[in-house]
C-alpha cells in the first residue's frame, strides 16, 4: 500500500475528529483501530487506566517514551492544567512528522514538547535543555528492552524523585520481564499492576505503575 499505517490513520483523524476537540481524535484512532487496522496505540481500555493514574498524580511535568502517532500524547495532554506539560520522546521520524499533526489537530500543541530522538541520548539533556527539575510522570511505551536501561538513565540524571510515577506499558505483551523483576523487588519502587488486554484485541497485557520511595 502507498501510505503508510501512521498516515492512515492521521486521515482517519482529518476525516472523522474536529479540530481542537481532543476526546474526538482518541475516538476516531481507536474506532480506525478497532474496525480498519490494529495499531499499537495504548488503546481505549488501558487508556482510561493511563487516563485515572494521570488525574490520581496530577502531573505538572510528564516524560512519554515512545510517541508512535501521539495518540496516548493527546491521553495525557486532554488532563494537563494550564502550566502542565509533557514532553514526548520519538526516534522514528515518520513517527514524530504525524504525531506533531495528529497533536496539532487536537490543540494540544502548546502542552506538548515532541522530541525527535532517543531516550539515552535525550535524558542525561533533560535538566540543562527543558529546565526539568524532575518528572511527576513517566509514561514508558517504547522499545520494551530499552525501559529498564533508561529508568536506570533517569535516576542517574536525578530526573527521578520521591513520589515520581512510572507507568509502563506492555509489561506482558509484549512484555518487559527485566523491567518488571527491577521495579518488583527494589526497595525503592511500590509497584503495582493493572490487568488489562493488548490493545483492540482479547490478548492479557497490563499497566505497571511503579512510585519511587526516594533513595
Ligand atoms: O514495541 C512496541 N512499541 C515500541 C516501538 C515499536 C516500534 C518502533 C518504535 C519506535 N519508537 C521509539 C523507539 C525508541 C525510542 N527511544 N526513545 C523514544 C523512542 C521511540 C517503538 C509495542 C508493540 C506492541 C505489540 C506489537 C505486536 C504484537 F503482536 C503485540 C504487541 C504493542 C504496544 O503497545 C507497543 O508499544
Ligand atoms: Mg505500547
Amino acid at each position: 500500500t502507498r501510505t503508510s499505517r501512521p498516515q492512515r490513520i492521521l486521515k482517519a483523524v482529518q476525516r472523522k475528529a474536529t479540530v481542537g476537540d481532543p476526546q474526538s481524535v482518541i475516538t476516531a484512532i481507536d474506532h480506525f483501530c478497532r474496525h480498519r487496522e490494529w495499531a499499537m496505540n495504548v488503546g481505549d481500555e488501558k487508556g482510561s487506566i493511563l487516563d485515572s493514574v494521570v488525574n490520581e498524580v496530577s502531573p505538572v511535568t510528564v516524560l512519554e517514551l515512545g510517541t508512535y502517532c501521539g495518540y496516548s500524547t493527546v491521553r495525557i495532554a486532554r488532563l494537563l492544567p494550564p502550566g502542565a506539560c509533557v514532553i514526548t520522546l520519538e526516534f522514528n521520524p515518520d513517527y514524530a512528522a504525524i504525531a506533531r499533526q495528529v497533536i496539532k489537530w487536537s490543540g494540544l500543541e502548546d502542552k506538548v514538547q515532541l522530541v525527535e530522538g532517543a531516550s539515552g541520548d535525550w535524558i542525561p539533556w533533560m535538566k540543562e535543555h527543558f529546565g526539568v527539575q524532575a518528572f511527576d510522570l513517566v509514561f514508558l511505551d517504547h522499545w520494551k528492552e530499552r525501559y529498564l536501561p533508561d529508568t536506570k538513565l533517569l535516576e542517574e540524571c536525578g530526573l527521578i524523585q520521591k513520589g515520581t510515577v512510572l507507568l509502563a506499558d506492555n509489561v506482558i505483551c509484549p512484555g518487559t520481564p527485566d523491567y518488571l523483576e527491577y521495579v518488583r523487588n527494589s526497595p525503592h519502587y511500590n509497584s503495582q499492576y493493572y490487568r488489562s488486554h493488548l490493545e483492540y484485541t482479547k490478548a492479557e497485557d497490563g499497566l505497571e505503575k511503579s512510585v519511587f520511595l526516594g533513595y
